[in-house]
């Protein structure tokens, strides 16, 4: 079984390396694929170019058994759907392979408008990553998703994709957007990303321009 966390990465932080970590052991994954978008559909264009975002992915990534970039999203033009990258990825990996797609409570939240976002089912499990205690996920694509779901990692290992489960984690309170306003403030970020990608951001100076500003 293989999980997939998507993001723009704008850039990679230590609460999406740990997230995809504690998702990894509790549910017994292979690995979790990180996969930068390159155009992010719902959202303005990021602050740093795609290969960018990409570069510190790998490096995040480096040394990290259980983790691994992916990079097929660059590859194609146009907003990046998310529609598109399970089948290019059923097309490398086969029907039959449990894939679990990561997703963070805030990102599910709008599920429904995501692009032809109900045939990501026959593609993939969907896993709703939350704090615990924190409330119930209730999106627009409600209904849905409360036919589907599963109650724990076994329900998703026995079929390939079509499941729904919530899995409650410890998140870090830790955003992209809170970096790239620290550094536009001339803050450190030091052990909010792991030093490589620090030390990428500096070298390239990212996000220290005025328009790094706007998250
Ligand atoms: N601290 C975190 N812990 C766990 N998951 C997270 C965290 N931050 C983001 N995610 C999830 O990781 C995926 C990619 O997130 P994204 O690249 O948008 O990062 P972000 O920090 O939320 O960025 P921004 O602050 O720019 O919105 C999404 O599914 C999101 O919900
Ligand atoms: O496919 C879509 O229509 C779609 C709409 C919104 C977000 N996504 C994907 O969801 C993931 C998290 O998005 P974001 O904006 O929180 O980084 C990322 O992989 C996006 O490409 C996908």
């Amino acid at each position: 079984m293989i999980g997939l966390l998507g993001g723009t990465f704008d850039p990679v932080h230590v609460g999406h390396l740990r997230a995809a970590l504690e998702a990894r052991e509790a549910l017994g994954l292979e690995a979790v694929r990180l996969i930068p978008n390159a155009r992010p559909p719902h959202r303005g264009l990021p602050a740093a170019p795609a290969p960018a975002r990409l570069a510190m992915v790998r490096l995040a990534c480096a040394g990290e058994p259980g983790l691994a970039a992916d990079g097929r999203e660059l590859a194609r033009a146009g907003p990046s759907y998310t529609v598109d990258t399970l089948i290019s990825l059923r097309r490398e990996l086969g029907a039959r392979r449990p894939l679990c797609l990561l997703l963070g409570a805030d990102a599910a939240r709008g599920l429904a408008s995501w692009h032809r976002w109900r045939e990501l089912f026959a593609l993939a499990h969907l896993v709703v990553l939350r704090r615990p205690g924190q409330a119930a996920w209730e999106g627009a694509a409600g209904a849905e998703l409360a036919a589907r779901r599963a109650d724990g990692a076994a329900a998703l290992a026995a079929a390939p994709a079509g499941r729904v489960l919530e899995l409650e984690i410890p998140l870090l309170e830790v955003s992209a957007s809170d970096i790239r306003r620290r550094i536009a403030a001339g803050r450190s970020v030091r052990f909010l990303v792991p030093d490589p990608v620090l030390d990428y951001i500096r070298r390239h100076g990212l996000y220290a321009g005025p328009a790094a500003k706007e998250p």
